[in-house]
């Protein structure tokens, strides 16, 4: 996404098991970060599993990506989120489910953008 991009160092924050204390309640009241998928110019891409998914069109599947950075760094990430929703009827652009704050046990805030995952064979 542009030449801006910058590769970031992967957080302490939002690596997988920590513990995380979630600030938004967008749906999805609790979630927890599984393996890493990839890294990317504005943030780390992870597994999400929620706890209780719920049903209908504003639910959380059971499974997710999420993708996060550091809060002071997420500008680009927010973008990026707004954008996917915009674009969100268009067949060719991946589903955003939303976003949550989270804070890891540096008590650093991490945003934290969920997309439908891809299968990786
Ligand atoms: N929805 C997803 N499901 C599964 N894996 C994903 C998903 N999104 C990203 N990944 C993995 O994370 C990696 C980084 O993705 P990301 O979109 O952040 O990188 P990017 O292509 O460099 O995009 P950007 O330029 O927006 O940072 C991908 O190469 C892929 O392996």
């Amino acid at each position: 996404m542009g030449s801006l991009k910058r590769k970031r160092e992967t957080q302490k924050e939002d690596e997988p098991g920590l513990l995380e204390k979630s600030f938004l309640h967008t749906g999805c009241d609790s979630w927890v970060r599984g393996r890493k998928l990839g890294q990317g110019g504005f943030g780390s891409v992870y597994l999400a599993s929620v706890k209780k998914p719920k049903l209908g069109s504003e639910g959380f599947p059971g499974i997710m990506a999420v993708k996060s950075a550091l809060m002071v760094e997420s500008l680009e990430l927010m973008m990026e989120k707004s954008l996917l929703q915009t674009l969100r009827s268009s067949p060719f652009v991946i589903d955003c489910y939303g976003e949550d704050v989270t804070a890891g046990l540096g008590h650093n805030l991490v945003y934290n953008v969920f997309l439908v995952v891809w299968l990786q064979i």
